[in-house]
């Protein structure tokens, strides 16, 4: 019905259906699916103007239009009337209306409805709501629905029941195909289904939404916020869209029938804790599901991080991520069983691994010469309160993969102590690398041939436990064919600066002689080994050095840019290269990163770029 408001409007602006922005839904399902009645509820809580192309047109019969009498005929019939009559309803309704979401129920009927709706409206609906229920329980439905219509008798209704088979779900299969489509199990009751109609009209933010995690790490709170800008949820091509995801590409994927049969996916289940509303299938719960292409391999035995669900909740102003862990693999035919789950919408975004997160949770609590007095005596207890971190802890709490984590450890020179992961402390490491050296010395050691057992039992009976001891070999030095170990020159050299360097900024000229009396004197240094380690700077005439290593700068381009640019505000290539070329990100060359993250400048055309900030 048009409000006095409305009307007002309308005179006022005189709008158009092509001034204003309209938002349509479709609700599509076969008669008596309840279409009528799930959108009297969303009228209510969402807002939206209900136009049943039904009603409008048994209302045209009513006016005595000069349509009236053929209108009736085809009703009677239970067949389609011609697209433009509806058409025409639709659009006028719309334009009169003050509102601009509208929800068209019982309309497009057949290929041509919709053809005819999209080239005179130029409207795409933003997705089809479909109702989907057996024809037994529609039948009984119809047949006790008592407001005098005249199609609702056997006869019509098996005909209408029969266009519809023919004419109208090959426009929801159309739908389908462009992932517009939210299905929802039809044949509860109304209050049941209205529920899962509820969660698909909830505005994206305030729902929770779960993503996948496909083949690789995917940037979750970047997704979100991708996420929000509704467009972008339209384009589906089911799951080949997963499969073939390609690195730096974004997909939305729309959960619908396409996915069912396909099969080259499994379906995982994850939390147990979720696993009863799934299986008791509690529509609202329906999102917690996982992706995992069969040929992917899945191990029990490590967490399956390639193929984890993620949880998002959005708040007001912030995003908050948790990870949820799966114990248990659900059958295929369970996944089968899943086309009655209402349908979400995942966008998927590749990024780098969040390999930060693990240099921060690991520097929390670093082995120290404490550890290895008590590590005996710790009990469970304690070990609970202390923050330590199995690998299971790491997978669980690190955006990457099994060998992205492995390969972090090892730059960070982690190592497994007790079942937990751990970062040396550097005194602790500077203790023990010095006692190998001083060792070495003493016992005549080649430090390009040292003999493990022998090291490690001498380090052994000076105090260090054994598990430290192999980890100093492994940091400092390489294992070598024969089996002996050699240390590396390179690494100790810059271990003996940095510890120089900790005091903070010292001249060049102090800063080499403590450097050269420090290391090994079967190694030779050059200031060139510590490209990435420190940075020079003139004061003067003095030339001052300090640390400033590559390793301790955040892995997301945007912050390592934005704290290279605080160190300094300009940088030549030679300088600033040692400090990128660590940086990945997926789609992006070295060159785009430049592009996206500095400004270059060149004084002259022979003279050297210079990189500052954008
Ligand atoms: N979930 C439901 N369970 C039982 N009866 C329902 C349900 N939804 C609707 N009905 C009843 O079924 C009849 C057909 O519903 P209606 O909303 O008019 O369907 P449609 O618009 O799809 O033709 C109505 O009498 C309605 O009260
Ligand atoms: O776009 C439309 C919508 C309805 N109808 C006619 O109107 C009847 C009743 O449709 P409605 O959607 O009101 O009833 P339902 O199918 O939901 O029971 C249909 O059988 C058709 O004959 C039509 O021709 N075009």
């Amino acid at each position: 019905m048009e409000t006095a408001i409305d009307s007002a409007n309308k005179e006022a602006n005189g709008i158009s259906l092509s001034e204003k922005k309209v938002t349509v839904v479709f609700v599509l399902g076969g008669p008596g699916s309840g279409k009528g009645t799930q959108c009297a509820n969303i009228v209510q809580h969402f807002g939206f103007t209900h136009l049943s192309a039904g009603d409008l047109l048994r209302a045209e019969i009513k006016s005595g239009s000069e349509n009236g009498t053929m209108i009736q005929n085809m009703i009677k019939d239970g067949k389609i009337v011609p697209s433009e009559v509806t058409v025409k309803l639709l659009q006028r309704a719309m334009q009169d209306s003050s509102n601009d979401k509208f929800l068209i129920d019982g309309f497009p009927r057949n290929e041509e409805n919709r053809a005819a709706f999209e080239s005179v409206t130029g409207i795409d609906p933003e997705f089809v709501l479909f109702f989907e229920c057996p024809e037994e329980e529609m039948e009984r439905r119809l047949l006790s629905r008592n407001q005098g219509r005249e199609d609702d008798n056997i006869d019509t209704v098996r005909k209408r029941f029969k266009v519809y088979m023919e004419s109208s779900l090959p426009v929801i299969e159309y739908y389908i195909a462009k992932g517009k489509v939210r299905k929802i199990e039809a044949a509860k009751p109304v209050k049941e289904v209205f529920e899962a109609v509820k969660t698909i009209f909830t505005p994206l933010k305030e729902k929770e939404l779960y993503l996948i995690d496909c083949k690789k790490p995917v940037e979750l709170i970047e997704a979100a916020m991708e996420m929000e800008t509704e467009q972008q949820l339209s384009t589906c091509r089911g799951a080949e869209a997963v499969l073939n995801l390609q690195p730096a590409s974004s997909v939305s994927i729309a959960y619908h029938s396409l996915f069912g049969p396909h099969d080259d996916l499994v379906l995982l289940e994850l939390d147990e804790k979720l696993l009863p509303d799934v299986l008791h299938n509690s529509l609202m719960k329906m999102q917690f599901f996982v992706l995992r292409p069969k040929h992917m391999p899945l191990s029990m035995s490590e967490p399956p991080t390639l193929y984890c669900l993620y949880r998002l909740q959005i708040n007001h102003c912030c995003v908050e991520m948790h990870k949820i862990l799966m114990r248990k693999i659900v059958s295929r035919n369970w996944w089968h069983q899943s086309s009655k789950w209402h349908l979400v919408s995942w966008k998927l975004f590749e990024v780098a691994p969040r390999i930060d997160r693990l240099k921060m949770l690991l520097s929390e609590n670093p082995y120290r010469f404490d550890d290895a007095l008590m590590s005996e005596e710790l009990d469970e207890m304690e070990k609970n309160n202390t923050r330590l971190y199995s690998w299971s802890d790491l997978i669980d709490k690190v955006q990457a993969s099994a060998d992205e984590l492995r390969s972090g450890l090892q730059a960070l020179s982690a190592v497994e102590i007790d079942g937990y992961w751990r970062i040396v402390d550097e005194n602790y490491m500077d203790g023990i690398l010095n006692m190998l050296l001083h060792n070495s010395v003493l016992n005549d050691w080649s430090l390009n041939g040292l003999n493990e057992a022998e090291v490690v039992g001498v380090l052994q009976s000076d105090g260090f436990p054994c598990e430290i001891a192999h980890h100093c070999l492994q940091v400092y030095g390489s294992k070598m064919d024969d089996g002996m170990w050699r240390l590396d020159e390179k690494r100790v050299c810059i271990h003996f600066a940095r510890g120089i360097l900790r005091g903070g900024k010292i001249r060049m000229d102090n800063f080499m002689v403590e450097w050269m009396r420090k290391i090994p004197e079967e190694m030779q240094a050059s200031f060139d080994m510590l490209t990435g380690e420190v940075l020079t700077e003139k004061l003067g005439i003095e030339t001052w050095v300090y640390a400033f290593s590559v390793s301790s700068l955040p892995s997301a381009p945007a912050e390592r840019f934005s704290m290279l640019f605080r160190e300094r505000p300009k940088w030549e290539w030679k300088d600033l290269q040692p400090y990128i070329r660590d940086l990945s990100v997926p789609g992006l060359s070295s060159e785009g990163l430049l592009l996206k993250y500095t400004r270059r400048t060149q004084p002259t055309p022979d003279a050297e770029p210079v990189f500052s900030a954008r």
